[in-house]
């Protein structure tokens, strides 16, 4: 199969530091990968390469056989890349109906039409189940529900990969289920790179996981692989245990 994204010899150096170090990575299409490491692994700074956020140091990018390297972020958004954010995002002032419908104009080539923007906006609200607080102040909303507005915001763009940057951070439990059952049916349509700390959600979620490790990858593999992997626990599984002992 061909891949979906495909990134050779991808670097950005911020001064001295190689916070993505010659990475070599790619994605077959309706894959649902998990990108997991340490903080400051370089995992944040190779998505925002890959969205375009920010521009490489050095390497290249590829999308659907296209190179987008030195694409603007705007246009890959056409292409069909989003990128939902680390940190919360929504417009705290606006409806959550009114944080969807700008995402959904950026899709929309036609004149944006009242029809196809309410359509579009709402078809994304009901996919994460905030329908009915579609009027709603999106600061207004529970945590739970504003992540879930984000994932609404990106897919508001019909994208073709959806990138999600540790999407259930804050969430509980019971919204951790929901979350992955959503993941699941985005999946039926669009490719999910998900970089992620809980290992539950990797571990149910992800059919191939990639491990960075100071900019580079570690490891990538099933996650039967990555859980036997020695050099994973040293890097990353065991300082988690740690930090949950
Ligand atoms: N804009 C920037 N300017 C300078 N250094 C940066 C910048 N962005 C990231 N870094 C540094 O690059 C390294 C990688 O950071 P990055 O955020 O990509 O890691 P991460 O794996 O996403 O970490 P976390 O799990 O904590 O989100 C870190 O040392 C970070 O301090």
């Amino acid at each position: 199969m061909t891949p979906l994204l495909t990134t050779k010899g991808l670097s950005r150096h911020f001064g001295g530091l190689r916070a993505v170090d010659n990475v070599d990575f790619s994605i077959e299409p309706g894959e649902i990968r998990a990108v997991i490491g340490p903080n400051g692994a370089g995992k944040t700074t190779f998505v925002s390469l890959v969205c375009g956020r920010y521009a490489p140091s050095a390497g290249t990018i590829v999308f659907d056989g296209e190179d987008i390297t030195d694409m603007p972020a705007h246009l890959r958004v056409r292409r069909g890349i989003a990128y939902t954010f680390q940190i919360t995002s929504v417009f705290a002032n606006l409806s959550a109906y009114e944080n969807v419908a700008l995402p959904v104009q950026r899709t929309l080539t036609d004149g944006r039409s009242r029809g196809a923007v309410r359509q579009g906006a709402m078809e994304a609200l009901e996919r994460v189940g905030l329908a009915a607080r579609a009027h709603e102040q999106a600061g207004a909303l529970a945590y739970g529900h504003q992540r879930l507005l984000e994932v609404a915001m990106g897919l508001a763009l019909k994208p073709r990969l959806l990138i999600l940057d540790e999407p259930t951070q804050g969430l509980s439990d019971g919204e951790i289920d929901s979350f992955i059952a959503l993941v699941r049916e985005i999946a039926r349509d669009a490719t999910v790179l998900l970089i992620e700390h809980n290992m539950q959600v990797v571990m149910e979620l992800a059919r191939r996981i990639t491990v960075f490790n100071a900019g580079k990858i570690l490891a990538e593999g099933s996650p039967a692989e990555i859980r036997a992997n020695t050099a994973v626990q040293e890097a990353y599984l065991g300082t988690a245990q740690e930090a949950s002992a």
